[in-house]
């Protein structure tokens, strides 16, 4: 089922939680909301699921009008941060709930719960009591009774905050597969940026109510539309330019000055800040380097070095693989050399 939103603006009282918002979500697709705490995230997906009353602008679902539908006409089922699920019941009755409430036949229940249990991988735990279960496996609980009642729309609030990373990892991996082999529309809500690149065809990215860019995980990652959402989706490293562009000039790189134009914040009002952005992927330590900058600080984690490099006055943040193995001598106040990558997706990106 295909959902579009039309300039939804949200209030509590004066406070402005979702600011014309309009978003076309394809069927099938999952969509992560992305952005930090009291960005208007939540408040969005509860008002396509119907939990919310529209104060301005409309939803169609398959360009039908749904703004005024209550909840159980929507054919959404939600995922929560906290589960939601009731600690006195057994799996099977927390599963069976929803199948119970539209009046599904007894046996038909008991093999969709089966099939549904199996599928988030937990069979034979019919019997158990939630209370008798790891948060892992309520989440995975939650998950089933959200699939059995077969939803056109998954709508997730965090599902995964209250789980240990590693956890996380594969529980994401399982919603996603899920999704993907059902084809059910589906709406992410996260503040992780990771978790949001790992499961979603697409991100919507907000801040202070605003959606502030859609984009597939790579366009967004590698082409932010501004330094808010080049900060959210990693770390960034960020020269601020002035009106000469003197940093370009110090960097001497002719491909990178011949591509700007080419970049939406390239034409950008003269007189609000920009920044030419990197990744610390696109920065490669090294003897030969043309650069030459002070480390700052280091730190090894696993098969990943970063280095924090003074540079001219300016942090740069260098990504080094296999440190141990490359020969490269990081010391704090010590020189070090580098060279930037701007050949491919360096950008200059407004405030
Ligand atoms: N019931 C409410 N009454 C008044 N203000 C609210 C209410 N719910 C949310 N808000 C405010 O609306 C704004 C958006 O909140 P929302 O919960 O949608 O953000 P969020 O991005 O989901 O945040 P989080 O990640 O912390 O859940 C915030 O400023 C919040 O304080």
């Amino acid at each position: 089922m295909g959902i579009e939103l039309k300039e939804i603006t949200q209030k509590y009282g004066d406070l402005i939680a979702v600011n014309n918002a309009n978003l076309f979500i394809e069927d099938g697709e999952m969509i992560a909301l992305l952005g930090p705490s009291g960005c208007g995230k939540t408040t969005l997906l509860k008002t396509i699921a119907g939990l919310l009353p529209l104060h301005q602008g409309s939803i169609l679902s398959n360009e039908k009008d749904i703004s005024n539908l209550p909840p159980q006409a929507r054919n959404a089922a939600m995922v929560f941060q906290n589960y939601a699920l009731f600690p006195h019941m057994t799996v099977a009755e927390n599963v069976a709930y929803g199948l119970k409430i539209n009046k599904c036949a007894l046996s038909l229940i008991k093999k969709k719960v089966e099939e549904i249990l199996d599928i988030v991988e937990l069979p034979g735990l019919n019997q158990r009591k939630i209370s008798e279960l790891s948060g892992g496996q309520q989440q995975r609980v939650a998950l089933a009774r959200a699939l059995v009642i077969e939803p056109a729309m998954l709508l997730f609030d965090e599902p995964l905050s209250n789980l240990d990373q590693n956890l996380r990892v594969s529980m994401r991996r399982m919603i996603r597969k899920i999704q993907q082999e059902y084809r059910i529309t589906s709406i992410y809500v996260t503040h992780d940026q990771e978790e949001a690149m790992s499961i979603s065809d697409r991100i919507v990215v907000m801040k202070d109510g605003v959606i502030q860019q859609i984009g597939l995980p790579g366009e967004v990652y590698l082409n932010p539309r501004n330094r808010f959402v080049a900060e959210f989706m990693g770390t960034a490293n960020l020269l601020e330019l002035n009106e000469d562009d003197e940093i370009i000039q110090l960097l001497e790189c002719g491909k990178w000055a011949s591509s700007r134009d080419n970049c939406p914040g390239g034409e950008s009002n003269n007189r609000q800040k920009r920044y030419l952005l990197f990744r610390p992927e696109d920065v490669e330590v090294g003897a030969e380097g043309n650069f030459e900058g002070t480390v700052i600080w280091h730190e090894t984690i696993g098969s990943v070095t970063r280095v924090s490099i003074d540079f001219a006055g300016n942090e740069i943040i260098a990504e080094i693989r296999n440190y141990y193995k490359s020969g490269i001598n990081c010391t704090i106040g010590e020189k070090i050399r580098f060279n930037i990558d701007l050949a491919g997706d360096g950008h200059i990106v407004p405030d």
